[in-house]
């Protein structure tokens, strides 16, 4: 288990995070719960180096862990075929890179297609392929990684993310009914943040 003291996040004279501590397992799937505007993406920002943090022992932890925060636009580029896209990534991500077809989160079809006419959920699928094989990542942050995402789909994400944590810490930030995580994180105020395992 690794801890985080203390974070500390405003944006102007909105309190966001405020001597927030946080524990989080060494590696696992830990789902980040809590209402609108409570500061999921923002945690995972910070957390991120995406936005940068007033609070020191987020500076520390970020030297301790290599961290990478992903969203529908991470590392695509719009004018790129899928496949173009891949074979540019593919030095970055453990073998088997990208397996396509039934039972995976590509499918032959979107090889040809340019990265910006991708659908919301192909987008996802993309992305999702190419952070689940980053080579040397010790923490995962997706944000939302399921929107979008049909049933199939989302079934097939969930058991990718599920086997990624097996080796790493992966955060997700959703807002499911369904638990499906190896844990839960839930932000229940600025500075009360809880985890617990899911059971499950
Ligand atoms: N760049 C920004 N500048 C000012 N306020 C911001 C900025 N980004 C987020 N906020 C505000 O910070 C609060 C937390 O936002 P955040 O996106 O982290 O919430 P969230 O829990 O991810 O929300 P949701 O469940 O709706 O995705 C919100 O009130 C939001 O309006």
């Amino acid at each position: 288990m690794t801890s985080l003291a203390r974070v500390d996040h405003a944006y102007g004279s909105h309190i966001i995070f405020e001597g927030a501590s946080i524990d989080f397992p060494d590696r696992g799937v830990v789902a980040l719960r809590g209402p609108n505007g409570c500061g999921k993406t923002t945690l995972l920002k910070l957390l991120g180096g995406v936005i940068s943090s007033s609070s020191k022992e987020v500076e520390r932890w970020r030297q301790d862990f290599r961290a990478v925060y992903l969203d529908a636009d991470f590392l695509t580029l719009d004018y790129l075929t899928v496949e173009e896209q891949l074979s540019m990534v593919r030095p970055l991500t453990n073998p088997p890179n990208f397996p396509k077809g039934e039972g995976c989160l590509l499918a032959g079809h979107m090889m040809p297609a340019k990265v910006g006419a991708l659908s919301l959920g192909q987008r996802q699928r993309l992305v999702l392929s190419v952070a689940l094989t980053l080579k040397n990542v010790d923490v995962l942050l997706l944000d939302e990684p399921l929107n979008g995402l049909d049933q199939h789909a989302a079934l097939i994400a969930r058991k990718s993310i599920l086997s990624a944590g097996k080796s790493r810490l992966v955060l997700v930030a959703t807002h499911e009914d369904e638990r499906w995580t190896d844990y839960e994180l839930v932000i229940r105020s600025r500075d009360a943040l809880e985890l617990s395992p899911t059971g499950v």
